[in-house]
């Protein structure tokens, strides 16, 4: 490809392709040439007859040749009465076709558009058009005005013309308007434009350093970046002084009062609790506060058992073909009597096996019962060992995502509540405080709740410390397994993940029988061409494990051995370029035909389809895995296979999109494979850590491999350091409990 620069300009002649929620458009350009030329680019709403300048750069498209690719667009009116008869006869503006874009030039000549714009009741002069018509066209002209003086605009400043699009939708004709008044809202929902970004916008337009909206869009950054760490909250010192490095403020006085402001707005709140002068985004402080009052409600509420219960417990076990262990029978008697419970164990200690006893249970009492897991693979699997329907939480709260405010909405709440007598979640340790607020508020007050999990997992991506802050509450009636049953305890994955959570360095011999190999490789290099070996030959012909049902993880993206480094190589080897696949560079990744690729982002607008198109519905989540089905470079989309849910991808949401021949551990969570190829070696420090180990560990369900260093292994399994999470939820159940007696 051609990466130098060009500048190119003339009349729009034809729009040959233009897609209406992105803006992507293939336009022919006729430059005064004798052949006109294709421009590609995003130019939302290019019409015929416009004068268009364009940058970028040339290049070779297999099919259709030559084409020239935008980068910026600064588009003219057409001038001169040709130009603005094809404009007008383009269908550019609602209202006026061909006929009426004739008579419109033949009325008034180079004047027709400063009419249409200025005085639009002069059009009545027309045959035809009577003044509502007039009024409505002219409306219709201006809001295009707008669109094109928000996009010269926004490219003006150097920023990406798909901006333009979402603004428009969020603020109709107001954006432009909207933007220049606070820049700062470029940050919001999917906009996500980087606050510095906003920030050098905000400065170039006038704001001085001080300026009141500077100081809140910093301190409302920052409170939002740190729910992508984890916290709920931070502490009234920590926030302002994070703010203040960030935006750099003199005057620390000025930034305490926007503090203030914002706090006496009620976008913030602040409150004493857990020791810290907390302060929340407010969303976030009613969620826990919304926790905490309805686990407290639920978790005193005692319930008769029904009559007969051990009988029926009996009946469930018999059922199943098995003897209850002690906890397991208390859990299932707990869920008899209690509305509320967590139950809660390492791998292969029963829990499964309890929750399907606590469905039949439900099931005997007649309760209609619901089963929910965090993420689609968790639901999936939970459905399958269920032998029953099990959904995603968002799925089951039927949540939608609104484009205008940029917010989840839920269809059920306290409104419209779930008909369910029951619920009960799978993988609790995956479900953040958000999320947890939109479930009990869509509960019926008398629904009941079984929450299950392992708290030694990694905690959610979403803020907070959800199960953990239950657990620890000592609030919430609670059944802990401990015991590891024989059939699981000849697992050496299994026995290695309880060694790791004790702090036992895990053994790490080689024998055939087992189902854990490490091998030494503590050369990156060395250990990247073991692992591409691994997933080639090795697993495929010795252990009869396919390559798509083997998933590589390591600790970290960018270090040695990390997904970036890894899934260069895996793509290499496994889906080399060929000449019937189709390929696409985008940033550092070029995603091909066959390629296994990971949504990184939940995406509650975007459309699937099943092959057959007989089924479709919204939503690809973070952490998805499918495989890339077709690299359609005309229409410029991706079109991704998610286990039966077909999804394209245009241009501009390949950012959510990374290949995934390996993944983060992180990124894993709530995931289970055939085989896992964990990478374990030496990197920083902070992500070396038992839980990451623990997590990797548990995902494999019949192999595991570690390739690497044993004294990362052993470092691994002693960095029991958890990063602190500021939550309330702890200290809010411990309070809500004493305020009532
Ligand atoms: N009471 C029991 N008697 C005998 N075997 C049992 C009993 N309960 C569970 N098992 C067996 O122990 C193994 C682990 O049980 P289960 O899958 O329920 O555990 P788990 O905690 O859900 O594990 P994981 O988190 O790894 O999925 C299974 O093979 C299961 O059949």
């Amino acid at each position: 490809m051609d990466e130098i620069m060009n500048c190119i300009e003339g009349t729009v002649e034809t729009v040959i392709y233009q897609n209406e929620e992105n803006g992507y458009t293939v336009l022919k350009l006729d430059t005064g040439e004798e052949e006109a030329v294709t421009v590609v680019g995003c130019i939302p709403g290019a019409a015929p007859g416009e004068s268009l300048w364009v940058q970028g750069a040339w290049t070779r498209h297999a099919s259709y040749g030559e084409q020239f690719k935008a980068e910026v667009a600064r588009r003219g009116m057409p001038t001169g009465e040709k130009a603005i008869f094809d404009y007008l006869a383009s269908g550019a503006v609602k209202g006026i076709g061909m006929a009426t874009a004739r008579r419109m030039v033949e009325e008034f000549g180079e004047n027709a558009l400063e009419v249409l714009e200025n005085e639009p009741e002069r059009l009545t002069a027309i045959k035809g058009v009577t003044r509502k018509r007039a009024l409505s066209m002219g409306e219709a002209f201006r809001l295009q005005m707008g669109m094109r003086r928000l996009l010269d605009f926004l490219t003006g400043h150097g920023l990406p013309p798909q901006l333009g699009m979402p603004l428009y939708r969020r603020f109709g004709d107001r954006a432009l308007e909207a933007v220049r008044a606070d820049p700062y809202l470029l940050t919001e929902g999917e906009l996500a434009v980087a606050f510095g970004v906003a920030d050098d916008l905000a400065l170039e337009l006038g704001f001085g350093s001080d300026h009141p909206r500077r100081l809140e869009a910093g301190l409302t950054f920052e409170l939002q970046h740190n729910l992508d760490n984890g916290h709920t909250f931070l502490p009234r010192g920590k926030l302002l002084y994070a703010t203040q490095a960030l935006i750099g403020v003199a005057d620390a006085e000025a930034l305490d009062s926007a503090l203030d402001a914002l706090t006496a707005r009620g976008a913030v709140t602040e409150e004493a609790v857990a020791g810290e002068e907390a302060c929340y985004l407010a969303p976030l402080y009613d969620a826990e506060v919304e926790v905490a009052r309805r686990i407290t409600a639920m978790s005193r509420n005692e319930l008769y058992p029904p009559d007969g219960l051990e009988g029926l417990i009996s009946c469930i076990e018999k059922a199943q073909g098995i003897t209850y262990a002690p906890q397991q029978r208390l859990a299932v008697e707990l869920a008899a009597q209690r509305q509320v419970m967590l139950l809660t164990g390492g791998p292969g200690t029963g829990k499964t096996t309890s929750l399907r006893g606590v469905l039949a249970l439900f099931e005997a009492l007649g309760l209609e019962t619901a089963l929910a897991a965090p993420t689609g693979r968790a639901a999936k699997r939970l459905g399958e060992l269920c032998s029953a329907e099990a959904a995603t939480i968002h799925r089951l709260l039927e949540t939608r995502f609104d484009p205008r405010t940029g917010q989840l909405t839920f269809a059920h709440n306290e409104s419209d509540p779930l008909k369910a007598d029951a619920v009960i979640v799978d993988e609790t340790s995956m479900v953040d405080i958000s999320l947890m607020s939109a479930l009990l508020s869509a509960l019926r007050e008398d629904c009941r709740l079984v929450l299950v999990g392992d708290p030694d997992q990694l905690p959610s991506v979403g803020a907070g410390n959800l199960l953990s802050d239950l657990i620890r509450s000592g609030r919430v009636p609670t059944v802990r397994l401990t015991e590891v049953f024989r059939q699981a305890a000849e697992s050496a994955i299994i026995r290695s993940a309880h060694q790791v959570n004790r702090g036992e360095v895990p053994e790490l011999k080689n024998d055939s029988r087992r189902d854990f190999f490490f091998l030494r490789r503590p050369d990156p290099v060395h250990a990247e061409e073991t692992i591409v070996e691994l997933i080639q030959k090795r697993l495929p012909e010795n252990m009869g494990i396919p390559s798509h049902q083997i998933q590589v993880l390591s600790p970290t993206r960018k270090y040695a051995g990390g997904t970036a480094s890894l899934n260069r190589a895996i793509q290499a080897a496994v889906n080399p370029p060929g000449e019937d696949k189709g390929e696409r560079k985008f940033g550092p990744y070029i995603f091909r035909q066959g390629d296994r690729v990971m949504q990184v982002k939940n995406n509650y607008d975007i459309l699937w389809k099943t092959q057959d198109g007989l089924e479709m519905g919204m939503g690809v989540f973070n952490g998805d895995i499918g495989h890339i089905l077709e690299v359609d470079n005309r229409r410029e989309l991706i079109t991704v296979d998610f286990d039966g849910h077909l999804v394209e991808y245009a241009p501009d949401m390949l950012g959510e999109l990374e290949p995934a021949y390996a993944v983060t551990v992180h990124k894993s969570q709530g995931s289970e494979y055939r085989a896992v190829i964990l990478t374990a070696l030496d990197t920083a420090p902070r992500l070396l850590t038992r839980g990451v180990l623990y997590t990797a560990i548990t995902r494999a369900r019949e192999l595991l491999v570690i390739v690497g260093d044993e004294g990362v292994v052993a470092r691994m399994t002693a960095n029991n350091r958890q990063s602190k999470r500021y939550s309330g939820l702890r200290a809010r159940l411990a309070e809500e409990e004493n305020s009532s007696f």
